[in-house]
Order: C-alpha cells, then sequence, then structure tokens
C-alpha cells in the first residue's frame, strides 16, 4: 500500500477478479486504494473519508451505480468519478456523460488506459480545488485558483483534452491566463515529460518569425551565420505554445498551416521536410472572425487551430473568485520576500468592485504593490486608496462614464473662468492621452513595443510622449 501522501482511490467494483487487476495496476503507480463491491459500502466510505477519485462500476450488488451518483456528488461534490460498465450501450455513456463522469470506460477496457485517467482526474481535481501550489508536488501540475462557475467550465475543458493530442484555441482578453491554461494542458496532460515551448508572435519581427518557428540552415538569409533549430523541432514530443495568433503576418500564417495539416516542417533555407511531433495550442485576444472577413487572418488556418476552444472570461465577469486570486497572491508575494499582509473585509469589497481591464495579470501587479508598499499587514480600504489612488475605489470604467467623464472636464475648460481658457485643445487632448497610454502600458504589463502597436503609433513617438507627460512605465511591469 502507498504512503499516507498518495493519491487516495476508492475502487467500487463487485467483480473480484477485475478489481484485483485495478488495485495491483493503481498501487504500482502509487495511488492509495479502498475497495468495496456495493453502494452502501461506498456511501460509507465517503461519509468518513476523502477520496481524490472515485472509480465505479455500473452494475453492483444493490443497484445501478449511475442512479445513485447524485448521492455522491452531495458527499463529495469535487471528487472525479471515473465510470466502468459492461453495458456498452449508447444509453450508459450518455447516462455517465450526463452524470458529468470523469471518463467512461466500456468493458472490457485497456488497463493502461483506465490508469493513466485516474492520474488525470488527480490533476483535474487539484485544478479545480485551486490548491496553493506548495500543496503540489514541484513537477505536478500548474495549479490554477478561481472556483466560480465560469473557471469550472474552464477546467471542464481542459480535462477533457489531456488524454487526446486535440489543437487548443485559447480566447479571452489579455491577463486572464491563457498561457497558464496552456501549461496546465501541458503539465496535466501525457506529453508533460516533453517540453513546453512558448512562442509569442507579437513579439518577433514579422521577417524572423518563420525563421523562429521553423529554424534555418545557415546562410539561409544575411545574418544566418549558423544553422538554428526553430521553435516547432525544439517542442517535439511537448507542446507548442503559439501566444498571440491573430498578430501573426499571412505569410507565416501559410506556413503554419502547411506545418500543422502535414506533421512537417522545412527550416528556413533548408531542403529537407523535417516531422515533428507536437501537440498546438493556440491564444489570442483578438476575436479571429472578422478578421477572417477583411482577409486578416487564413479562414482555412483558423479551423485548424480552433477544434478545441477554450474561452477565458475576464475577471469583471467572475468577481466572486477575486478573492481567492487575492489571496494566493498575497501567499505568492510573501513567499517571494515581501511582507505577508492581510485585507480587511471593506479593502477585499474595493478590489472586488474595481474593473479589472487588466484582469488578473493586473490584479496580480495590484496586490505585489500592495504588499510591497502598504505600511501595516493589515491592509483596510483607507490604505488601499493611498496607494492605489482613486483608481482602486473607483467603479468600472464603462463607455458612458469615461464620456460623461470626458463631458464633465470640457464643460469645465468650456465655461468656466479657467486660467488656461484658450488652450482648451491642447489641454483635452493632453488630459486624455496620459491615461490612454497608462491604460495600454497596464493592458501589456509595461511592453512598450505591444503598447504601440495596441495604440497604433510608432514606437518612438510613444517613448517620447511617455517622457514628456512624465508617465513611468515600470509601474506597469510584470512582476518577476
Ligand atoms: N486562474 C489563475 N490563477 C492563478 N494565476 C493566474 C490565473 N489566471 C492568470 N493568472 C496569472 O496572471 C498572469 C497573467 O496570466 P497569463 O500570462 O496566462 O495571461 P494571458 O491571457 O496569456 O495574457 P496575454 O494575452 O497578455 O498573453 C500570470 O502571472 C498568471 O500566472
Amino acid at each position: 500500500m502507498a504512503g499516507t501522501n498518495a493519491n487516495r482511490v476508492l475502487l467500487v467494483e463487485d467483480d473480484q477478479a477485475i478489481a484485483i487487476v485495478m488495485i495491483a495496476a493503481l498501487e504500482e503507480e502509487g495511488f492509495a486504494i479502498e475497495h468495496c463491491a456495493s453502494m452502501a459500502e461506498r456511501d460509507r466510505w465517503l461519509s468518513r473519508q476523502t477520496f481524490d477519485v472515485m472509480v465505479t462500476d455500473v452494475m453492483l450488488e444493490d443497484g445501478d451505480g449511475l442512479d445513485s451518483l447524485e448521492a455522491v456528488r452531495e458527499i463529495a461534490p469535487k471528487m472525479p468519478v471515473i465510470v466502468l460498465s459492461a453495458q456498452n450501450t449508447l444509453d450508459t455513456a450518455v447516462r455517465a456523460s450526463d452524470s458529468d463522469a470523469f471518463e467512461y470506460f466500456p468493458k472490457p477496457f485497456d488497463l493502461d488506459e483506465v490508469v493513466q485517467a485516474v492520474q488525470q482526474a488527480c490533476g483535474a481535481r487539484q485544478l479545480a480545488s485551486g490548491i496553493a501550489a506548495d500543496d503540489l508536488p514541484e513537477d505536478d501540475g500548474m495549479p490554477m485558483v478561481g472556483r466560480s462557475q465560469a473557471m469550472q467550465g474552464v477546467y471542464r475543458m481542459i480535462t477533457r483534452v489531456l488524454r487526446n493530442d486535440l489543437t487548443v484555441l485559447v480566447t479571452g482578453e489579455s491577463g486572464t491566463g491563457k498561457e497558464l491554461v496552456a501549461e496546465a494542458i501541458h503539465q496535466l496532460g501525457s506529453r508533460r515529460s516533453g517540453p513546453f515551448i512558448a512562442v509569442n508572435t507579437a513579439a518577433i519581427p514579422a521577417d524572423l518569425i518563420e525563421s523562429e518557428l521553423f529554424g534555418h540552415e545557415k546562410g539561409a538569409f544575411t545574418g544566418a551565420i549558423a544553422q538554428a533549430i526553430g521553435k516547432f523541432e525544439q517542442a517535439n514530443g511537448g507542446t507548442l505554445f503559439l501566444d498571440e495568433i491573430g498578430d501573426m503576418p499571412a505569410e507565416a500564417q501559410t506556413r503554419l498551416l502547411r506545418a500543422l495539416q502535414s506533421g512537417r516542417i522545412r527550416r528556413v533555407g533548408g531542403r529537407q521536410e523535417i516531422a515533428v511531433d507536437v501537440r498546438i495550442v493556440a491564444a489570442t485576444n483578438r476575436n479571429l472572425v472578422p478578421m477572417i472577413a477583411t482577409g486578416a487572418f487564413r479562414e482555412d488556418l483558423y479551423y485548424r487551430l480552433n477544434v478545441v476552444p477554450i474561452h477565458l472570461p475576464p475577471l469583471r465577469e467572475r468577481r466572486e473568485d477575486i478573492d481567492v486570486l487575492s489571496q494566493h497572491f498575497l501567499a505568492q508575494a510573501a513567499d517571494d520576500g515581501l511582507p505577508r499582509r492581510r485585507f480587511t473585509p471593506d479593502a477585499m469589497h474595493a478590489l472586488e468592485s474595481r474593473n479589472w481591464r487588466g484582469n488578473v495579470r493586473e490584479l496580480r501587479n495590484v496586490i505585489y504593490r500592495l504588499a510591497l508598499m502598504a505600511r501595516d499587514d493589515i491592509i483596510d480600504a483607507t490604505n488601499l486608496e493611498d496607494i492605489l489612488g482613486d483608481e482602486a475605489l473607483a467603479p468600472g470604467t464603462t463607455a458612458e462614464n469615461v464620456d460623461s467623464g470626458i463631458s464633465q472636464a470640457l464643460n469645465q475648460w468650456l465655461h468656466d473662468e479657467h486660467p488656461a481658457s484658450g488652450t482648451v485643445y491642447a489641454q483635452a487632448l493632453a488630459a486624455f492621452e496620459k491615461p490612454l497610454i497608462e491604460h495600454a502600458l497596464g493592458e501589456t504589463s509595461g511592453n512598450q513595443l505591444r503598447a504601440a502597436k495596441l495604440l497604433g503609433i510608432n514606437r518612438n513617438t510613444l517613448r517620447k510622449r511617455i517622457g514628456e507627460l512624465g508617465i513611468q512605465p515600470d509601474r506597469f511591469a510584470r512582476p518577476v
């Protein structure tokens, strides 16, 4: 029997032969197993102990295991259930799926597959319960924090792609956790022993993208002084995360499509095609559908990538996660050597009412800033306001209140006997430009190249205006 730290599995199976084989296979993988043969015994076990996963047969001595799953959910709502069944009917499969079983295996099943599913269900449970990083073994799944309905849907989608290599397209605003989803898919899935390679296609100059993705041969272009292996080859046997896929130039899109279709790549300047075994997770914060209409994004590439879509809702649509996320980042900040802090309920309420246009990334930055700058270990709403300024308590920045804010200021400048009247035009532009640039920097975690792109202005112009307007771009940098 495995040690006390092992994941605990409850096996409900009345076929002794199957039970013996399953117990041996699961114990070999380090699981701690309890076995019973009836629903009555099962319920007794569940009321006494917690299990990470339950594996259950359908036809049991005292009834139908699927019919009684409701009762199981009441005792252990988060525990994934794997269903084994000798009645290989569509009806049983549908009932298993309706009962939200983590996985369903018709008998006879492949033992290795069931063991693998048990391992993945344990990973999924850790994901779904937003376990703290410390509770996970170092090489185990990346924890994603948040228990909102919306995140439960995301976790469910993640668990569906762990046992296959289907291409995943993660969408959502900047800072919602798209890269974290890609990492979770890799670390909890069957490719976890392979490499995880992330490429931000927006950060690479257009003329270097192909060589970055596919590599190049020596002398392929000016500056190619040696052969280079691209990200596709580096990710062989693992996962390639293509971030900001909506920013990929047209030519690179075509070559990417070809690589996805054939499973082979060719280095720039090379003649040979090289087979690669890579799982693709792509992400974008842009809506690709209108980009297809304007020809900015290839439709066929879109369908290739969008096999399994996973959408991350913005933080303002899952405010119930803000508390647990904030606690998570406070703990992380303390682990990173910053003082250990706590929030009063009113401070937490203030955090929960913000708009969080920069989503979880902005929340993380703000929590780090608070951990660094607060004077007391307990942070209340007033401290919060002092450190973050009015923005901390401001309601969401909707288009309407931006508009009404602007017209209020204009009215004041135009009608009041303002000392600077006659300069309203310049004043209004300056008043608008600074927060606009600051928002763009917030959105891109201080990355000026991406901020310039987002605003549609030249990078040098942006740098100049940052200096002239006295903006401190470091304020927006992602904490390390
Ligand atoms: N659910 C979550 N639990 C814990 N941390 C999270 C969660 N979601 C996001 N984060 C953290 O927030 C930050 C931003 O997340 P991430 O980089 O994955 O966002 P993104 O959507 O890929 O952003 P972008 O589109 O700008 O690349 C990271 O530090 C990440 O670890």
